[in-house]
């Protein structure tokens, strides 16, 4: 095999990886809707360009530049999204584990599970590599040690701070009341309401994981990845939480503290 022939099979091998990457990415979000629309007018463009329709051609194509001038303006989540997925490669990896211990954990998990017995709706998102700071200042800061009593008190419904969402960075509360943007997925079951599709949302934008105690229900769930998984008890959630941090690679904090 000629040069020649290795590096155009190397170039048709990337092209293939970076669109199986970009379709990865946008699988499941209004994009795919928008792909569709967008294959199927540039479709009849050059149909109308062959039968030689000039008024229609000139039409579709002034549209079609219209709505590639508008894309990254309405995609504007979706493209901060996959930018940032690409930044977590892993390059620029911190240690992001050093204030945690097992005590945190812990406290995270058994709150989490009292709140699930009482049936009070709760919301907590623990921040990994991205760090969250713009949720953060949309919230009343804390910037408090991790306790499990104070993760109770500030979902009860009479503490000011219950409504919206607390995050946890670098092993501390940083805030609470926070608010999150809404996931946009057309997949999700339609019975979730916001406090869900907050927390699919947020693991969208970033590598956050996010806890929900269902007021309703008293179900804990897990977001991660834009993925949600229900009906969680206390060893599912230590397992699940334990499996996000493997697949963070940090095992050795894994081994020490779950
Ligand atoms: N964008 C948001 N960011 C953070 N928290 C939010 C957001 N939207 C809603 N919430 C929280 O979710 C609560 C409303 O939950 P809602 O009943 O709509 O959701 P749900 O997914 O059905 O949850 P539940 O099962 O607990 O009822 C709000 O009171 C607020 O605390």
């Amino acid at each position: 095999m000629t040069w020649r022939v290795l590096t155009s099979l190397l170039d048709i091998f990337i092209i293939a990886f970076i669109i199986y990457y970009l379709l990865n990415i946008i699988s499941g979000t209004r994009a795919v809707q928008l792909i569709k629309g967008l294959i199927l007018i540039f479709a009849v463009a050059l149909l109308s360009q062959l039968l030689e329709l000039n008024t229609v051609n000139w039409f579709l194509d002034s549209f079609l530049t219209i709505i590639l001038v508008a894309l990254p303006i309405v995609f504007q989540p979706e493209l901060r999204r996959a930018l940032e997925q690409i930044g977590r490669g892993g390059f620029l990896k911190e240690q992001f584990w050093q204030n945690w211990g097992p005590k945190e954990i812990n406290d995270i998990i058994s709150a989490v599970t009292d709140l699930a017995k009482d049936k009070t709706g709760a919301l907590i998102v623990i921040s990994r590599r991205v760090g969250l700071k713009n949720y953060i200042e949309t919230g009343i800061e804390l910037n408090s040690k991790i306790s499990k009593q104070l993760i109770i008190s500030i979902f009860q419904h009479a503490s000011p701070l219950h409504d919206g969402a607390l995050i946890i960075e670098n092993g501390r509360i940083q805030a609470a009341s926070c608010f999150l943007n809404l996931s946009t997925r057309s997949d999700i079951n339609p019975r979730l309401g916001t406090r869900h599709r907050a927390a699919i949302g947020i693991t969208e934008e970033s590598d956050s994981i996010a806890l929900v105690v269902s007021e309703e229900s008293g179900v804990i769930s897990m977001a991660e990845d834009g993925k949600l998984s229900r009906n969680l008890d206390e060893g599912e959630l230590r397992e699940n939480l334990a499996a996000s941090f493997e697949k963070s690679k940090e095992k050795s904090f894994m081994r020490r503290h779950i």
